[in-house]
C-alpha cells in the first residue's frame, strides 16, 4: 500500500515536472521564440519597427504610458482623435513616414551642435529620395533596394570620373559594380517571381511588361535591368536634386521662406498633412515651379529618329539626335522678361500658362508620349519634404557654400550646398501671418514651428 502510495506520489511529481516544463518551453516559444521569429523575418525585408523594452511585455509599457500621457491635454485643441487613442501607433506612423526621418535627424544633429548647425543638405534629400522610390518600385523589398540605388549611386559618381580623366583606369570596377546591380535587380527579380504577385509597385509593372513582350530570355533580364536604372536616374537623382535646389533657393530669399513657412502653419494647423492640404499650398508649388525653371534637372532632351523625317519643312535623317536645350528655353529673357535669371516665384502666380510669352517651353518634367509618369508623385514628395523643413527649421546659405552648378547626369552644385540650419520655435498662424505681411526676414526667437 505505502508503495502504491509512493508510486502515486512519484507519478504526480514526474506529470507536475513535465506540465511545468512543458509550460515554461510553450511560454517561451510564445513570448520570446515566436515573436523573434517573426521580427527577424520582417527585418529582412527592412521593416525595423521600435526595439521591444521589456522581453516579456514587449512595448506594451510604453504604449500605456503614451496613451495615459495623451489622456492629459488641458482643452479641446485638436480633432486628431487617431493620435489621441492611438498615441504609441501614431508615433511609429511617423517614424515610417520617410520625411519624418530626415526632419528628426536634422533635429538631432541641430541639437547636438548647439541650436544651429552647418549642414551639406544633397545627402539627407538623396537618403530621402531612394527611400521614397526604393518603397514605391521594390515594395517590400525596399532595403534591398536601397542598396541597389546606393551601388547606383557609386556608378555614377565613378562614370563621371571616367568621362572627367577620359581614362581606362576606372572601367574595371565600374564593369564590376554594373555586373552587382544587374545580380541584386534580378536577384529580387527572382524571389519576386517565387512569391505570389501580389505586389503593385514599379517594378511589378516592369516584370509585367517584360513578360507580356516577345522577348527571349536575355531580352527580358535586360530590360527589367535598364528599366529599374532608368527610374533611379528618373525618380532618384533628380527629386533629390530638385530638393537640394529649392532649399537653396528658399536660403537665399528669406522672404519666399517665410512666405511659404506661413502658408504652411495655416493650411496644416497642427494637423498631418494630406493630399488635400498639399493641394492648396499655392506659393510653395509656385517655388518648386520656379526652382524647376532655373534647375532642371533634365538640362536638354534628346529624341533620336528611327527612319527619315520631316519636321515641318526640315528633313531630318534616320539616325540623327534631335536635343531640345530645356535650360536655355527656361531661361531665355525673350519669353521671360528682363528677370529670367532671377527667382521670382510670382511669375507662376496665375499658373503656368500665364508665366511667360511661351509657356510651352517650360518642360522640367518632359512633354509628349515620353513625358515623365512621376511628375505628380514629384510634386507630392517636394511639397511634404520642403513644407516640414521650413516649418521645422530656418535656413541660411552657409559661408562654406559655392555656388557652382554642374553638369552630371543631372544639372548638380558641385560641391554640394550647405546651409546653416537653425530649429526655430513654436507660434500661432496669427504671428505667422503678421510675419509674412512683414515680409522680413525671421532671425532668433520670433519664428513659426509647428509640431508634428
Ligand atoms: C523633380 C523630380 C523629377 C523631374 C524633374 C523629372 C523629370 C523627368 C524628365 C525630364 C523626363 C524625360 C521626359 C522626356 O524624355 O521627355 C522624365 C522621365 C521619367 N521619369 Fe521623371 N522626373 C522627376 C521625378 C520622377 C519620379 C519621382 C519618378 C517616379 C516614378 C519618375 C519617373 C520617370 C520615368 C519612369 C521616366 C521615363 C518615362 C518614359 O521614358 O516614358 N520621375 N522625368
Amino acid at each position: 500500500m505505502e508503495f502504491l502510495q509512493f508510486e502515486y506520489v512519484k507519478v504526480l511529481v514526474s506529470v507536475a515536472v513535465i506540465g511545468f516544463l512543458w509550460l515554461l518551453i510553450s511560454l517561451y516559444m510564445k513570448l520570446v521564440a515566436k515573436p523573434e521569429r517573426i521580427r527577424g523575418m520582417l527585418r529582412k525585408q527592412g521593416i525595423v519597427g521600435p526595439l521591444p523594452t521589456s522581453w516579456l511585455l514587449g512595448n506594451i509599457m510604453d504604449m500605456k504610458k503614451a496613451y495615459q500621457n495623451s489622456q492629459h491635454q488641458p482643452t479641446i485643441t485638436s480633432h486628431n482623435v487617431a493620435a489621441a487613442i492611438f498615441p504609441y501607433n501614431e508615433e511609429c506612423r511617423k517614424q515610417y513616414e520617410s520625411t519624418m526621418i530626415i526632419i528628426k535627424s536634422l533635429k538631432s544633429r541641430v541639437e547636438k551642435e548647439g541650436g544651429i548647425a552647418d549642414i551639406k543638405i544633397d545627402d539627407y534629400m538623396r537618403s530621402f529620395s531612394g527611400d521614397v522610390i526604393s518603397r514605391a518600385c521594390f515594395g517590400s523589398n525596399y532595403s534591398k533596394g536601397e542598396e541597389i540605388f546606393l551601388k547606383l549611386t557609386a556608378l555614377q559618381e565613378l562614370m563621371g570620373k571616367i568621362a572627367e580623366s577620359l581614362g581606362i583606369p576606372g572601367m574595371r570596377s565600374a564593369w564590376k559594380l554594373q555586373k552587382e546591380i544587374r545580380n541584386l535587380i534580378l536577384e529580387v527579380v527572382k524571389e519576386r517571381k517565387q512569391k505570389a504577385a501580389h505586389e503593385k509597385d514599379l517594378l511589378q509593372m516592369i516584370i509585367e511588361g517584360a513578360e507580356s513582350s516577345t522577348f527571349n530570355q536575355e531580352e527580358t533580364d535586360q530590360f527589367i535591368v535598364d528599366n529599374c536604372k532608368n527610374i533611379y536616374v528618373a525618380a532618384f537623382e533628380a527629386l533629390a536634386i530638385s530638393a537640394t535646389w529649392c532649399l537653396m533657393l528658399l536660403a537665399s530669399n528669406q522672404e519666399w521662406q517665410d512666405r511659404v513657412r506661413a502658408e504652411v502653419v495655416e493650411i496644416y494647423g497642427d494637423r498631418t498633412p494630406d493630399y488635400e492640404m498639399l493641394k492648396k499650398m499655392k506659393l510653395l508649388t509656385m517655388v518648386i515651379q520656379e526652382t524647376l525653371r532655373l534647375y532642371p534637372p533634365a538640362t536638354e532632351l534628346s529624341r533620336q529618329t528611327y527612319k527619315d523625317m520631316k519636321f515641318q519643312d526640315i528633313n531630318i535623317p534616320k539616325d540623327v539626335t534631335i536635343r531640345t536645350m530645356v535650360l536655355f528655353m527656361h531661361t531665355n529673357p525673350e519669353i521671360w522678361g528682363a528677370d529670367a535669371y532671377e527667382f521670382n516665384p510670382e511669375r507662376f502666380a496665375n499658373g503656368i500658362s500665364s508665366s511667360c510669352k511661351l509657356p510651352y517651353v517650360y518642360m522640367p518634367f518632359g512633354m509628349g508620349p515620353r513625358v515623365c509618369v512621376g511628375q505628380h508623385l514629384a510634386m507630392i514628395e517636394l511639397k511634404i519634404l520642403l513644407s516640414l523643413i521650413v516649418s521645422n527649421f530656418s535656413l541660411s546659405i552657409s559661408p562654406k557654400y559655392v555656388h557652382s552648378p554642374t553638369r552630371r547626369l543631372t544639372i548638380e552644385p558641385k560641391d554640394g550646398v550647405n546651409l546653416l540650419v537653425k530649429k526655430i520655435h513654436k507660434v500661432t498662424n496669427s504671428m505667422a501671418d503678421s510675419m509674412a505681411k512683414r515680409g522680413s526676414s525671421m532671425d532668433g526667437e520670433d519664428i513659426v514651428w509647428i509640431e508634428f
